[in-house]
């Protein structure tokens, strides 16, 4: 294994283990840090961890258990993925897992690059831009568990560690600065260098010049240019065709993002849907019952179940119930839904919402998914080759076009995209 990657979260970790399977990479993707040693000859590990939105400690523990396994199996690089949106609360977890990371694998300092070009996230001055609106103000500063109420993520960094944060302009990286910039940097004991990054061709760039940093972080545009540093080139029509599954296939969304509403709404227009609200989790056994009742009562519509609710709705029902108390219930009853849905029979799942596929892929036990053709920018099919065998699609929040659900619910079904 060259490249090793530890995941904040499932969606986003399915998202780089995609950008590095279309770069060329043999890539497999895990549900929390394995336990036995890697047996496969692969060029890239990507370990999903459910850890963005956990107590900052718990988040550096579980990162570094990763780091440790994928380091003692041969990666050569690690790569920390989190966010495009940088999804983090001022305690961390960013910062802090850096930070250890930093430390761990004794390396001077590591880029911060969450752009992705391709999803129109770009970083510029050190700001981060959805599509051309401030990270502030793209619906991120609503997110019911880390809302983005600063841009600069250079500021947003420097209240989660105590590190000097550094930035590399755009101007430096174009004109061939970065190394100059570098070693500013480490005289100025700077360890955290937030890079800007506004197109592809930036972020293969940062690749090339990062080919001997131990570690990397960002989203997973930054690990674009990374598999061609190892001689790994991508191999045309390598993902077209997987052996996928016809079963009865179903939806569950914990998502709130502004594109999974807009994906539900088209969705719900011509397929059987139920909405679970704040009251109704509060009696978990009672929701899984009639969640599970509604699935089995549609099982060859593929039905959606979710929790997706308006920004205004989402923030009055945590004043009332708490923020914590209510994401963990709606993961609790999702993961049970789903695990008892494929005891019913369903054998392809799709999932919106990445603490939310989280819990859904952790309730099938840690095992390896197999990264199959992206259904959308950021969102490939993962097979989960267990007993039984499962089709998934882990869509991150704000990822997918409007009519995502469908489409990813016949793509699951396998063959040429
Ligand atoms: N109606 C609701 N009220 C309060 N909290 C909710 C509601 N619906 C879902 N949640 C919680 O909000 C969180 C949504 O996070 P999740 O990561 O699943 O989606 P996302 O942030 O849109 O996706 P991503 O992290 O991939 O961008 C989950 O913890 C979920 O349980
Ligand atoms: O980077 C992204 O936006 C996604 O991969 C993600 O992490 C969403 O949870």
């Amino acid at each position: 294994m060259k490249i090793g990657v530890i995941g904040d979260d499932f969606t986003g970790s399915g998202d780089i283990a995609n950008t590095l399977a279309k770069a060329g990479a043999r890539t497999v993707q895990y549900v929390g840090t394995p336990s036995g040693h890697l047996a496969d000859e692969i060029d890239a590990a990507v370990i999903a961890l459910k850890t963005r939105s956990v107590e900052a400690g718990d988040a550096v523990a579980q990162s570094l258990a990763a780091c440790r396994w994928l380091v003692a199996n041969g990666a050569e690089q690690i790569v920390f993925k989190y966010c495009s949106t940088f999804d983090s609360t001022p305690q961390g977890n960013i910062g802090p897992v850096a930070q250890a990371l930093l430390e761990e694998l004794d390396a001077p300092l590591a880029l911060v690059c969450p752009a992705f070009p391709a999803n129109r996230r770009t970083v510029y001055n050190g700001h981060l831009f959805v599509g051309d609106r401030l990270l502030s103000e793209s619906g991120m500063e609503n997110h019911p568990l880390t809302p983005m109420t600063d841009p600069d993520i250079r500021r947003w960094l420097s209240r989660q560690t105590q590190l000097k944060v550094g930035h590399l302009p755009l101007e430096s990286l174009r004109s061939g600065g970065a190394e100059a910039v570098f070693n500013l940097a480490k005289r100025n004991g700077e360890k955290l260098i937030v890079a800007d990054a506004i197109t592809d061709d930036d972020l293969i760039a940062l690749g090339k010049i990062a080919k001997t940093h131990r570690l990397i972080t960002g989203g997973s545009g930054i690990a674009m240019g990374l598999p061609s540093n190892f001689g790994i080139h991508p191999v045309i029509g390598d993902r077209q065709r997987f052996a996928g599954n016809n079963r009865p296939g179903f939806i569950l969304s914990g998502s709130c993002s502004s594109a999974t509403r807009r994906q539900i709404a088209a969705y719900r227009n011509g397929h059987p849907s139920m909405q679970l609200d704040a009251a109704d989790v509060l009696d978990p056994d009672a929701a899984i019952a009639s969640g599970l009742d509604f699935l089995v009562s549609h099982k060859d519509a593929g039905p959606l179940v979710y929790s997706t609710a308006e920004p205004s709705e989402v923030s009055a029902a945590q004043t009332r119930h708490g923020r914590e108390r209510l994401a963990g219930l709606f993961e609790t009853i999702f993961a049970e839904l789903a695990a008892k849905a494929v005891a019913a029979g369903f054998r392809r799942l799709v999932v919106a919402g990445g603490e939310t596929s989280g819990a859904v892929a952790s309730a099938f036990g840690a095992s390896a998914l197999e990264v199959g053709p992206e259904i959308d920018t950021g969102v490939p099919v993962l097979i989960l080759d267990g007993e039984p065998r499962l089709a998934l699609a882990l869509k991150s929040g704000n990822f997918g076009a409007d009519d995502f659900f469908e489409r990813a619910l016949d793509m699951l079904k396998g063959g040429a995209p």
